[in-house]
Parts: structure tokens; C-alpha cells; sequence
């Protein structure tokens, strides 16, 4: 599958401010990979509109159908509201948005919801999903509220196994028939590494870690 406009658009903004790195790095799960991803230094007002425009034609061009959109707290806070911008300002689609706190606020308005009701069908946007912990515990928050989870957005699929042959994704996706829909995944990063007929051996190292780690589909 080639690449969409704001798949290689996102992936060039990505390099642009270090977020997507190549080089050799040690994951949590002590895989050495070669290319990083850190969404965390999109830490400019301009780089959070342009990553809120980037999620926003990602949920479009999925067509999944929701109410609601919901960040799950910290990370997912200003990527939920700069969606919401998004949707609003290039989509013409004005969406209700809701976040957590992470601490249970007893004085004021109290509760641990701050935005709009959880009702309906509920999207989460995220920024990646590791081992899907994040993902449940919103999961227990939207059950709660008697909502239903509809699907996640995040950043970057990376595409490799978890504990299974399958990933940790795709393990959400089986057991509560949910869509998970990224901005781009593994597939579409080496796609952009050929397209851009760059450094070999790079293309190299990124196609290895996909056949030692990835997962077949
Ligand atoms: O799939 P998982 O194994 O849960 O990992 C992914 C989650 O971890 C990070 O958040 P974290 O829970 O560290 O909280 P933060 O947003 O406050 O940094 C990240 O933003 C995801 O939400």
C-alpha cells in the first residue's frame, strides 16, 4: 500500500523535530531497534497544531463512526484537544471532547472526568500503545460511564509482537472489538525510508527488526 499524502506529510514532520529518530536504541522491552519514536518533543504550539491536523485526517480517512473523542490523562490530554481543533477548524466536524485526571478530585466539581460526558460511542486518541494498560484503564473508565469504546488513535503502529505472536494491538482489537487506527505504522516509516531512496543500510536494520519482531497479519 503507498503512502498517503499525510502519511509522508507526518513522517517528515516527525523527523523534522527528532520525534522520529534512526539510530540504535534500547526499548522497555529490551529489543535494540533501530528508530525511536518520542511524541513527547512535539512540544511547540505549532508542532501540537500540526499533530492534532495529522490525527484528525487519520480519523477521517479511517471513517470509524464516534461521539465522542477521549485522551487518556497525561499524554493524551493536549492531543485530544488539539483533535478537537483539528476536527473543528479543517473538518468542519464540531466533536465533544473529554479527558481524566489522574487523581480523583473530591472538592468543586468533583469526579475524574473534565470535558464533555463519556456517552455514546468513544474514540480515545493516544499516543502509542505499548502494552495496552493505558488502553484498559480507559476502557474501565468509558464502562463505567456506560459508553462504549469504539476504537483508539494513536501516532505510530510499531507493528511487533507483545508477549504472543500477535501485538499488543492487535490483541485489543480482538478481545473488545475495537479499530485501532494509527497515523502510520512500521510498514508505512520503511515505505517513506524507499521512497526517499536514502542510506541502505538503514533500510537494512529497519527490515531486519521487522522480520526478528514484526507480526504477520
Ligand atoms: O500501552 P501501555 O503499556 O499502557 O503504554 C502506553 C501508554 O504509556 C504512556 O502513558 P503513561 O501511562 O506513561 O502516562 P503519561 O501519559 O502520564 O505519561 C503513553 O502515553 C500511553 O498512554
Amino acid at each position: 500500500m503507498s503512502l498517503k499524502p499525510y502519511q509522508r506529510d507526518f513522517i517528515t514532520f516527525a523527523i523534522k523535530h527528532s520525534a522520529l529518530r534512526f539510530g540504535t536504541f534500547t526499548l522497555k522491552s529490551g529489543r535494540i531497534s533501530p528508530y525511536f519514536f518520542n511524541a513527547g518533543l512535539f512540544n511547540t504550539g505549532s508542532a501540537l497544531s500540526s499533530l492534532g491536523s495529522f490525527y484528525a485526517s487519520a480519523i477521517q480517512d479511517s471513517g470509524v463512526a464516534f461521539d465522542v473523542i477521549f485522551g487518556p490523562a497525561y499524554k493524551g490530554i493536549p492531543l485530544v484537544s488539539s483533535t478537537a481543533i483539528a476536527l473543528s477548524t479543517e473538518h468542519n466536524l464540531d466533536v465533544p471532547y473529554s479527558f481524566n485526571r489522574k487523581e480523583i478530585k473530591d472538592h468543586g466539581e468533583g469526579g475524574n472526568i473534565v470535558g464533555a460526558p463519556l456517552i455514546g460511542k468513544i474514540l480515545i486518541i493516544d499516543d502509542v500503545i505499548t502494552a495496552g494498560t493505558a488502553i484498559r484503564e480507559s476502557l474501565a473508565i468509558i464502562s463505567a460511564h456506560n459508553a462504549q469504546l469504539v476504537g483508539v488513535v494513536v501516532a505510530v503502529d510499531r507493528q511487533e509482537k507483545g508477549i504472543g505472536e500477535k501485538s499488543a494491538i492487535r490483541e485489543l482489537e480482538m478481545q473488545y472489538k475495537i479499530k485501532v487506527i494509527s497515523i502510520v505504522t512500521l510498514e508505512d516509516i520503511i515505505d517513506y525510508i524507499r521512497e526517499q531512496g536514502g542510506d541502505d543500510e538503514h533500510l537494512k536494520d529497519m527490515e531486519e527488526y521487522r522480520l526478528k519482531y514484526g507480526v504477520k497479519e
